[in-house]
């Protein structure tokens, strides 16, 4: 159905609803002022051209009003994080008090597992994807590390099976077959960064349960990107970052997932702060640690509000286009993509990234036979910004609330040149 032209693509923008989204975000330019082709909001979203007001009337309360912004102004600081709560547990499928905007990736993912990896002598295992993103493989060895388990022997990773890219669902079955009764916690990633991968996370949920494990996700590249329902997978926890689909802002803050009912469990570890006490009584102070139900128990520090300005920024930009429309719109672009990648028949190239929409989001992972870093370069002077992730992979996410099939053209004819250069 799709046709390779660049006609055939303008007029798929002309009757694209969303398009006029694309007006509403600062697109980076070249030295001589043309827009480059952005296809990197898997790495670092694009800035809507709201953020810089949202961001600035929070600088202007707190310049009119100094601490007491925290209780005046429009969106007083204090409970400023609960503006965030309702749309953004819209984008991952949860209901509000599962959800909470706090720390980082990195950060929540260690808190998460203070609370829901608590290994005994026997089961003590963790079952990450082979090529988990680096961070999350450094956590989850340290936190094994930190209970005196040796990771050679407390971290299983579920591989791609000989000569193949992606993980088998039935392998990691296999996995839980012989090994289920020492694993204690199952910590995947929804959407592989690598291979852009979409895992199911709800089989994989009820799986892990089946064996009494715990099981949390990594949303990095879901949230913002496929429609998780997290709640209904029923998974323990979840975390993820708001700086690649959901457009916040280098470093900026993350989300955090606990299953409803995880909501009142005391017998949970936890690494407590003031920001997770009781609303009523935090600023008594002197009063032992009285955790707030759900999610918003597990704040430690009192928020940066700037960054947090640029999240609701970004959240009502979501809101406003819809989220079913942004995913219909993202699988017809990233379906272009793979077609016209495939119209070039060219044996150099590969698109590791599942066929199947339902296990991927918008991400594309190119593997190039026998390139370098060197490729990505030329392309990059070509004028396209996509990323190189080594060993041989070029990653291009056009995201459907600023990318269009213009862009994606373009793209395939920039990268046809390259190769043939
Ligand atoms: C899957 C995944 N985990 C962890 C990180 C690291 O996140 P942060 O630096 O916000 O902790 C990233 C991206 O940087 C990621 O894609
Ligand atoms: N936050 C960053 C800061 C600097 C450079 C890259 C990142 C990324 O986010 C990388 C991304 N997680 C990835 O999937 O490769």
């Amino acid at each position: 159905m799709f046709q390779n032209s660049l006609e055939y693509a303008k007029k798929q923008d002309a009757e694209d609803a969303l398009a006029s989204f694309r007006n509403k975000f600062h697109i980076p330019k070249n030295a001589s002022g043309e827009e480059l082709i952005y296809l990197c909001g898997n790495s670092l979203g694009l800035q809507p051209k709201i953020t810089s007001e949202y961001i600035k009337e929070e600088l202007t309360d707190w310049a009119n009003l100094g601490v007491e912004g925290h209780v005046e102004g429009n969106h007083p600081w204090l409970p400023y994080h609960e503006f965030l709560t309702e749309n953004m547990a819209k984008i991952v499928g949860a209901k509000p008090s599962e959800v909470v905007v706090m720390n980082t990736l990195t950060t929540n993912l260690h808190l998460m597992m203070v609370s829901f990896y608590q290994p005994t002598k026997t089961k003590y295992k963790i079952v990450v994807e082979s090529d988990a993103f680096p961070s999350d493989k450094y956590a989850v060895e340290s936190q094994l590390k930190f209970h005196g388990i040796d990771p050679k022997d407390g971290l299983i990773l579920w591989k791609p099976r000989k000569g193949e890219e992606l993980c088998h669902f039935e392998d990691l079955e296999e996995i839980m077959k012989n090994h289920g009764n020492k694993i204690a916690l199952l910590m995947i990633g929804s959407t592989n960064y690598y291979t852009g991968q979409s895992f199911p996370l709800k089989k994989i949920t009820e799986l892990g349960h089946s064996y009494n494990c715990m099981v949390g996700f990594d949303l990095a590249h879901g949230a913002g990107n496929i429609q998780p329902i997290l709640h209904e997978t029923g998974a323990d926890f979840a975390v993820w970052c708001t700086y690649k689909y959901l457009n916040s802002g280098p470093g900026s803050l993350g989300g955090c997932f606990v299953h409803e009912r995880h909501a009142n469990n005391e017998n949970l570890n936890r690494f407590a702060g003031w920001w997770g006490h009781n609303k009523k009584t935090r600023f008594n102070m002197r009063h032992e640690f009285d955790a707030l139900p759900g999610a918003e128990g597990w704040q430690l520090s009192n928020p940066p509000i700037l960054s947090m300005a640029a999240i609701r920024a970004s959240l009502d930009t979501f809101a406003e286009a819809g989220f079913e429309n942004l995913r219909k719109k993202s699988e017809k672009l990233t379906g272009y993509l793979e077609f016209l990648l495939d119209e070039m028949k060219n044996d150099s190239i590969k698109i590791i990234t599942p066929r199947n929409p339902e296990e991927r989001g918008c991400q594309l992972s190119i593997q190039v036979k026998n390139a370098d870093k060197g490729l990505h370069t030329k392309l990059t002077k070509a004028g396209v910004i996509s990323d190189w992730r080594e060993p041989d992979v070029i990653r291009v996410a056009p995201a459907p609330l600023y990318n269009s099939f213009e862009d994606v053209f373009h793209f395939s004819e920039k990268l046809k040149s390259v190769l043939n250069s």
